[in-house]
């Protein structure tokens, strides 16, 4: 996990991730690598819509494919199944030519954090996660489906002034296995990586950024939750956070602390709010044996709680 400073400059915020992440690789190899939430423009509502890109055809392309391997339910198929989409010159954003380029590049899956999407053809705005595979394809784009919208002393903050709700769960499948994909926020709603869990995935990613009133008391927390709810590894990716004279001039005061967290719910790496590279090792045998040794999945009681929409 790279957790990235990130300015107004959104040409510096890129070629700095260039070279944060040739670095990290020549340091050390990995064959995962998660940019945090929002890492190309400033985390902001007034900012999304002036560093929003259009994905062009793309999902349209994704969606047909993720149609024919839907688990006969169009909002939870699993992507990358039949391989990534390669990126053509041609297409129209700029952050997802360079994810595709640097994943082909270094050769490793990159999950490209999320970037401000416009969907051309309705004007909404997204918080949008794209996952390259090895080759720069895209495997999967995944918009944020909870959107932060909270109003507590000391944080106050309206996603929804501008940006609309994804409507689709996220879990990809890549040479590594399978993982789920959150964004932030999402990382509050159990049931969404209990879906995720459920349809495979022996991680789930959060590229996020929470914030120096709410990150103190529920990141850590909430990333071990879901861990030890589904017993599987979660991986919170966060940027850094900006200079105290940026967060005096409105800059939104980011908590870090990007964090990688095993089936057990043990935080396995962190780091504090300060540039980092934050490794974990992932190891599906560790997922089999919490599973093995303490079954909750086939302990539920779905006769109780089949649907607690109902309730
Ligand atoms: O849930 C929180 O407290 C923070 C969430 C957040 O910052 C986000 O969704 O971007």
């Amino acid at each position: 996990m790279l957790q990235l400073p990130v300015g107004a400059d959104k040409q510096a915020n890129l070629s700095h991730a260039k070279r944060e992440l040739a670095d990290a690789l020549a340091e050390s190899r990995a064959d995962l690598v998660v940019l945090p939430e929002v890492w190309q423009s400033p985390y902001g509502v007034q900012h999304f819509g002036t560093y929003a890109e259009s994905f062009g055809g793309l999902w349209d392309t994704l969606q047909q494919r993720a149609g024919k391997e839907a688990h006969g339910r169009a909002r939870w198929g699993i992507d990358g199944r039949s391989g990534g989409v390669p990126l053509g010159a041609e297409c129209a954003s700029e952050t997802l030519r360079w994810l595709s380029e640097q994943a082909r590049e270094h050769g490793v899956v990159l999950v490209g954090g999320s970037i401000p999407e416009r969907d051309e053809a309705t004007g909404k705005l997204y918080n949008t996660s794209s996952v390259f595979d090895e080759q720069g394809h895209l495997i999967s784009l995944f918009r944020k489906v909870h959107l932060f919208d909270i109003n507590v002393p000391g944080m106050s903050f309206q996603e929804s002034k501008t940006l609309s709700a994804g409507d689709r769960v996220c879990v990809f499948e890549c040479s590594l296995g399978r993982f789920g994909l959150g964004i932030c926020y999402d990382v509050r709603f159990g049931e969404y990586a209990t879906i995720c869990a459920r349809l495979g995935a022996g991680a789930i990613l959060y590229p996020g950024a929470f914030n120096t009133t709410t990150g103190p008391v529920a990141w850590e927390l909430l990333l071990r939750a879901r861990a030890a709810d589904n017993q599987l590894y979660v991986l919170g990716c966060s940027p850094a956070r900006p200079s105290q004279a940026d967060i005096d001039g409105g800059s939104y005061p980011t908590w870090g602390h990007s964090s990688g967290v095993d089936p057990w719910g043990k935080v396995l790496a962190t780091c504090d709010a300060a540039p980092a590279r934050v490794r974990v090792e992932l190891d599906p045998e560790m997922v089999e044996k919490c599973r093995a040794g303490v079954p909750i999945s086939t302990q539920r009681r779905f006769d109780l709680y089949a649907d607690i929409s109902q309730v």
